[in-house]
This record gives C-alpha cells, structure tokens and sequence, in this order.
C-alpha cells in the first residue's frame, strides 16, 4: 500500500510547523483547546454499547427468542398466567444479566483508570506527567525504555532508540529509530522515524512529536482490539461446554416428552406448553448473571485487598495457579538498594571505582535501575562535574552491561558496567590504585574472581567497572567492546523483605509452589532465599537453560525452583515449560524483561511501580508490592470459582433432577404432575432464590488448594446426588396416589411444595463439603433463598391460588412432605462427603 504524504515523509521541521507545534512543548491553553476539538487520545473500540443495543442483543439470544416465543402462544391462547410468568422470567434473568454485567464494567473501568498509563510531555516548556489520554497532536513526550508509545508520531530525538513493533510487523526482534525521515518508506514498517501507538520502547531513549491520537492513530484500534479480546481460560471453556451439553440434553428431553404426549394421544396444545415449560425449567438462564456478579463482586474484593484486575477472567487462573514465579527485586527484597563498597583490585575500596560507575550511571538515558539510582545517591555531595556525555550503548538483558562514551577535561574514555561474569572476560588489563596498568593474568583473575564470590556469597549484588581509552573517537563502536581495562567492583545490599517469608508460606500452605527466576547470580538469589528461609530446592543457570531444548527444559523445570542468571526469553521458556507439564503458571515481575514472561503465563502479574510493559502484559496488577497481598487475591479467585461451581452443582443435581422426574413422571401419569404455568413458576422462584449465591461465603477447604473445572467431580456429583433427588420425588408421588389417593390440584400442589422445599434447601448443604450446620452461609444467600422458599410455600396457600391450579391438601400430607424433606437433605448430607471432592484432591 503506498501512502504519498505519510507522515514519516516529512523532515521534523516540517511537521512541527504542520502541526504549529514546536521543540518544547505546546502551552497548555493550546493543548486544552486540542483536546477539546480532538477529543481523548483513546480508541473509540473500548466504548461501553448502549444499553438498548445490549438489551436487544440478549433478547435475540436464542433462549430468550424460544422464551418470548412461548410467551407469545400462551398469550394467544388466552393462557395469561404462563404469559405473566414466562415475562417475568424473561425480564428477570435479561435485566439481572444486564445490571449487573454493566455495574460490574463500571468497576472494571474505575479499576482501570486508577492504573492508567502516563506520560512524560512538554507542556509551557516544562516536562510534566499526564494520563495518556490527555496527549493532543503536537505534544512532544518524553519515551525511555519501558515504556509504551502512547500516540503516532515521528522521532525527533533518539538514542538507541530500540523499539518492539511486534504488534505492527509481527517481526519480534526491536528495530532502531532514528531521527532522519523516511522519505522513501511507503509503509509503518519501513518508517524508521515514526513511533506507533501500542509498540514499545525496551531501550534507549526517544522524544515523540504526536502527529495522530485516539482513534486516528494506525495501529491503536488493532492494538486495543488486542489486548480486549479475552482468551477464554480452561475454566470458562468448560462451563462453555457443561452449557452446550445442557441445551443438547434440553433439546432432547423436550422433543421426547412432545412426541410421547403426542403419541399418547394427548391435547397437543397443553403437552407443546408443558415441554416449552420443562425447557425453561432446565435450562441454567442465570448462570451469565451468576458468573458476572461472582467476577465482578472478586474483582472489587481483590481491589480493597489492593490488587486490580485488569481481564476479569484471570480471577479464575487465579483460583486455579498452582505455581507461581516471582523475580528478586521488589517481591523479596525491599527494593532499598545501597552501594556498601566499591572494590578496586586489591580488594579494598577505591572512590574510583564508584565515580566511573556514577559517570556511567548519570549518562545513562535507558533503562534506569535501581543500582543506578544507588550509584547517584552515593555520589550525592561530591560533584561529577566536568564530565561531558558524547555517546551511548544502552542496557539490554542480552548483554547485561552499558557502555557510556563521556570526557573529562582532556581525557576521553568509554565506561561500561554490567554484570561481572561477562565483563571481566572481556578486559585484559587492569588499573590499580595509583593508575598503573597491570596485567590480568590468571592469578589477578582468580584473585578477582574470589573477591566475587565472596561478596555474591553473603547475598550482595555485585556490578564490575571497566573502561578504555577512546582519544579522538565520538561514537562507541558497537564491535569493540573489549580489551577494556578492569576497575573493580561496586558492591550493593538489597535487604530481604521479611514479610516475604510469611507470605511464601502462605502462599505454599495455599498449595502455590513458588519459582524464583531472576536476571542476578545464583549465589545471591541462594543466600537471598536462604536467608528468608524459602521452602525452595535446585538451581538452573540461564548457561545451562541455553542447552537445553524445550522438551528437556520441561523435564528439569518440575524439580527446580530457583533460576539464574536467565535471559527475558529464558524466562518465557520457562514459564512455558512449566505450563506445558500441566501446571497453571503466575508470573509476577516489574521489568521489560519480564513482560515477554508475564504474556505467557496464565496469570501475569505486575506492580503499580512497573514500566509500561509490563504492566500492560500483565492481568492483575499488585497496588503493593507484596506477596501478602497475592496471598489474598489467591483467596478471592477460589472463592468466586467456589460460588459459581455452587450454582452449576446445584443445577446439575437437584434442579435438573426436578425437571427430569417431572418429565418422566408426565408419561406414566394419567395428568401432568404440575401444569405449564406451575413448572414455570417454579423455575422463577427457584431462580430468586439463587441471586444470593454469587455473595456467599466460601469453605475453608475450598480455599486451600488450587480449583480447577474438574468435569469428572462434577460428573461423579450428579450421579450421587441426581438419582438421589428423582428417589424422593418417586416416593412423594407414590404416597400422594397410593397412600393418600389425592386429587389433581391437591397432588400438583403438594409436589410444587416439595419440589421447591427440596430443590432450594439443598444450596445449605451442598454450599460446603463441612458438615452442613458448621459453616455459616452468607446472610444475602440466606435470606434470599429462604425468600424464594417462602414465596413457594405461602403462594399456593392464598385465597387467588385456584387461579394458578392450586388446592391446599391436607395437614397429614404437609406433614408427610415435611418427613421427606428432611429425609432427602439427611441423605444428601450423608452423601455429598462422596459426592463431594474432598478437598486436595485437585489434579
Ligand atoms: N543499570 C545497569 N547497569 C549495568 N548492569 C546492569 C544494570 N541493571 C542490571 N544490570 C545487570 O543485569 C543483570 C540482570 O538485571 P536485573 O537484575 O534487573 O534482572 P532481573 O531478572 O529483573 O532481576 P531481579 O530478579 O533482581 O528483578 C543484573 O544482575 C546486573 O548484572
Ligand atoms: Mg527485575
């Protein structure tokens, strides 16, 4: 596709004059005056429907259409009480779905914007920090890595300006920016001046003018479409599935009983109201509303426990992880890095050492760590001034080292810094305390070597100084990193978080097995953990990971649990190779070098504090940076996948039980055991009084080890308690007809009563594999299933019942239904603890 005024075509000249902006920054009337003509820099694709939009695509769903259907022949045939109900039903279950789905986005959204991105731009000339979506076109903003482009735009500065345009090309490697325009370059891709909205900054530096925001920009709606779109997790598919086999079974049931009534010669009519009937009954209609409310009521929860949740459906990954990695920094340390030496070769400190590696620190535009921070705060007082930055080659995770190209005075030298394993391997000389040049021979190495391991022993983090002569040179020439001349070593202490130690029990006391994969030496991540004494066993270095394939990075992942010295793309394989054993993967990390990781787990999580990338890779985000808080989340996301399995248990047992007994039973009796409008209203209370279980309380067992969709549990649950329920509906029927010789109304009244007693009682005991009267239920479960109970009892007793076929039978028989009641929910207590899976025995 050509474009003949792209506009990476222009010189930066150009467009700031296009776009009447200039070098720094617009003033900020100017810029309120855009954003008021523009609108938001935001994609107009996460726009909320109109809620009449909403409302007629859910009556256009097919259960709804069958139930409006069936509405609408029970009005015309002047059937008005079926029509009432299966209206109510309809309205109930649609604006149920509806209120809630929204209210739930509407905290999903506040939840958003209180992690909302920002940006560093130009305003009056002053750098300031704004949400991205207040970005107009000509704002220039301040991009270092780590950071997401927030608007389309051209470079109009840059310094090693790596950018991931994955998104745009497919391409993962990071192509560099570079200021000079495209003129030639018909496509994104070959713009190497111009940034898009969704790529990502991983290192170096670059100044943006914005040309384009909102939904002007290329590549924004694709990118937002992306990251909306929510790949259905193992615990949704399932219910998806259990869904599709109900309609199926629904379908099924509705067309034999039709036929066999049809068959049997009786009135058509009435027999097509009764299975239309019997389908509503059946089929799980709350079930939406069941899983919005329960995600939505975890997702607030775990915000007042300070985790946000970015996609609502990670709640049930959550449940359901059953290892979770963590990085070093930050989660199991405090974060509170200091410089505690600066060793030259002799080994003792040398104030050198620490001012190259500050020159180093200061000059460096990319990735600021926090050694770098430590660095300047050690040098804070003594002044480096004098020095003068000519050139730069970032850090990158690869390398694990930056090189700056600055001068003193006269002197002019490339400093670099990294990791000491690979640095010291690329010096041949080094410098001692006087300046002389000495050579590195093999005992100096040895000797340095040691003073390494030494320190990496007592859990410091070591960074190694070296630099060369580089007279008359002004760029770093990327090919000569080597025959650098060794400084010494800048030593840091990055204290143990103790809280740590607490939340990793709880955390293994929740059945979560923890996996420390860091970027650091094995030495220090294993005094790190033993001195939080971390239940953690084996270490696998990123050299040792690099030979292994896939297949047998997967067979040493399981035994394994602290990582070293690995790679961001290590850290991805591993996560993978773990997922592939079976496992359900967290990952919680802060870096650009744990982005990559954080996608590929089944929950990725960050902290409020973490770059761009990674908190946009992630799923939830941890408010503080603590496991404790973790620990908690864990919590919640069982207990919401808890309360929906209540729901689906109680549908698959004791409802469709109900609905199944009536449909046999309607073949052997002379008349229906309840009349169209019965079944219905049954459902309908039935169906009141299950809101409260999204709110109820969850077992202690339930929460102690990972929940997964277990279809077997849930199989083996319907087989106990299914054949249980249609026991005791037989029993009812034989005694009304063979023992109390009752009449129709009478005989229709007594079964709506039991059927309704037994079918909502049983939610307090299958609520909790405890014994039933041990664990209290939610007071707004409680009380609305004892309203639905309520409604179900009194309704038959008022003075208008006859209306919808109801007799008041006999005291005998309220006390023969009230025995069998209470015989069916004591063998259903007896049962469940086989019904039940016991607690830890997931996966
Ligand atoms: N600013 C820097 N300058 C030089 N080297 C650095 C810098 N930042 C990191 N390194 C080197 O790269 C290594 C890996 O980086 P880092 O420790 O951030 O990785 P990580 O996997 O995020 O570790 P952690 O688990 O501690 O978060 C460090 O141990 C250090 O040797
Ligand atoms: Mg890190």
């Amino acid at each position: 596709m050509t474009e003949p005024h792209a506009f990476w075509q222009a010189t930066p000249d150009d467009s700031l004059h296009t776009l009447a902006a200039t070098r720094d920054g617009l003033p900020s009337d100017e810029a309120a005056a855009r954003l008021d003509r523009d609108g938001p820099n935001e994609v107009s694709a996460a726009k909320r429907r109109h809620f009449l939009l909403d409302l007629l695509r859910r009556l256009g769903n097919p259960l709804i259409a069958i139930l409006l259907v069936a509405a609408g022949i029970a009005g015309a045939t002047g059937d008005l009480a079926s029509f009432a109900i299966i209206f109510i039903v309809v309205v109930l279950s649609t604006t149920l779905d509806l209120v809630q789905e929204h209210r739930a986005e509407a905290t999903a959204e506040a939840l958003r914007r209180a992690i909302a991105l920002h940006a560093t731009v130009l305003r009056d000339g002053k750098p300031i920090e704004l949400p991205v979506r207040e970005l107009v076109a000509g704002d220039i903003v301040m991009l270092a890595a780590g950071d997401l482009v927030p608007a389309d735009g051209i470079v109009l500065a840059a310094n090693g300006a790596q950018v991931n345009e994955a998104l745009l090309t497919g391409e993962p490697y990071p192509v560099e920016k570079q200021v000079e325009p495209a003129t030639a370059a018909e496509t994104p891709a070959e713009a190497h001046n111009a940034l898009f909205q969704g790529t990502s900054l991983i290192g170096g530096t670059a100044t943006l003018l914005v040309v384009q925001t909102g939904p002007r920009t290329r590549f924004g709606a694709i990118a937002r479409s992306l990251a909306g779109k929510q790949p259905t997790t193992a615990f949704e598919h399932g219910i998806h599935k259990l869904g599709v086999l109900i309609v199926r079974l629904t379908i099924f049931l509705v067309l034999f009983v039709l036929l066999a009534h049809l068959a049997l010669g009786r009135p058509p009519l009435q027999s097509f109201l009764f299975a239309m009937a019997l389908a509503v009954g059946l089929t799980p209609e709350l079930l939406p509303m069941i899983m919005t409310v329960a995600l939505g009521r975890g997702a607030q929860r775990m915000a007042k426990a300070k985790v946000v949740v970015k996609r609502l459906s990670a709640i049930h990954d959550l449940g359901q992880m059953d290892i979770l990695c963590t990085d070093k920094t930050g989660t199991l340390t405090e974060a509170r890095i200091t410089l505690v030496g600066q060793p030259g070769i002799d080994g003792d400190d040398d104030e050198r050492v620490a001012e190259l590696a500050a020159v180093n620190a200061r000059f460096e535009t990319g990735l600021k760590s926090p050694l770098d921070q430590a660095l300047l705060l050690h040098m804070t007082g003594r002044s480096l001034e004098g020095w003068r930055k000519l050139d730069e080659r970032p850090f990158d995770f690869e390398r694990r080292r930056v090189a700056v190209l600055a001068e003193q005075g006269s002197e002019r030298i490339e400093i670099v810094k990294g990791a000491p394993e690979t640095l010291l391997a690329l010096c041949t000389r080094a410098q001692d305390r006087s300046g002389e040049f000495v050579p590195l021979d093999d005992a100096l190495r040895a000797r340095l070597c040691a003073l390494r391991e030494d320190r990496a022993a007592q859990g410091l983090r070591l960074l190694a100084i070296a630099w060369k002569p580089a007279a008359g040179q002004d760029r770093i020439d990327a090919r000569g990193e080597d025959e650098l001349v060794f400084a010494g070593y800048c030593v840091f202490v990055d204290p143990p978080k103790p809280s740590a130690t607490s939340a990793v029990a709880r955390l293994e006391a929740a059945g979560i097995r923890i996996k420390v994969i860091s970027g650091d030496a094995a030495p220090v991540i294993q005094h790190l953990v033993a001195a939080l004494a971390l239940p953690v066993e084996g270490i696998l270095t990123g050299d040792e990971i690099a030979k292994l394939n896939d297949q047998a990075l997967a067979a040493r992942v399981e035994q394994v649990d602290l990582f070293a010295r690995v790679t961001p793309d290590q850290k991805t394989r591993i996560v993978r190779a773990l997922r592939a054993r079976g496992h359900t993967v967290g990952f919680i990390g802060d870096g650009i070098n744990d982005a990559p990781a954080i996608r590929a787990a089944d929950v990725g999580l960050s902290v409020d504090g973490a770059t761009d990338v990674a908190r946009e890779a992630a799923d939830m985000i941890l408010l503080a940076p603590d496991l404790c808080v973790l620990a908690d989340g864990v919590a919640e996301g069982r207990r919401t996948y808890a309360n929906i399995m209540k729901y689906v248990r109680m549908g698959t047992s004791s409802n469709f039980g109900n609905m199944l007994t009536m449909a046999i039973a309607s073949l052997f009796l002379p008349f229906l055991p309840l009349t169209p409008v019965q079944v219905l209203l049954n459902n309908l209370l039935y169906d009141l009084s299950e809101i409260g279980i999204p709110f109820d309380t969850a077992d202690s067992g339930d929460l102690a080890r990972p929940q997964g969709w277990d279809i077997r549990g849930l199989v083996r649950f319907t087989a106990i308690m299914g054949p249980l329920s249609s026991l005791f509906d037989f029993a009812t029927f034989a005694l009304l007809l063979g023992v109390f010789h009752v009449g129709i109304p009478e005989f229709r009244t007594a079964w709506f009563m039991e059927s309704m007693l037994t079918q909502i009682l049983v939610v307090f005991v299958i609520r909790t594999s405890r014994p039933a009267w041990s664990s209290r239920p939610h007071i707004v479960l409680t009380v609305t299933a004892l309203a639905g109970l309520a409604a179900a009892l009194l309704l038959p007793l008022l003075p208008s019942a006859d209306l919808l076929g109801f007799a008041i039978p006999g005291a005998t028989i309220f006390g023969a239904i009230a025995l069998l009641v209470v015989g069916y929910l004591a063998s259903a207590e007896f049962l469940k603890r086989f019904a039940l899976r016991p607690a830890g025995s997931a996966r």
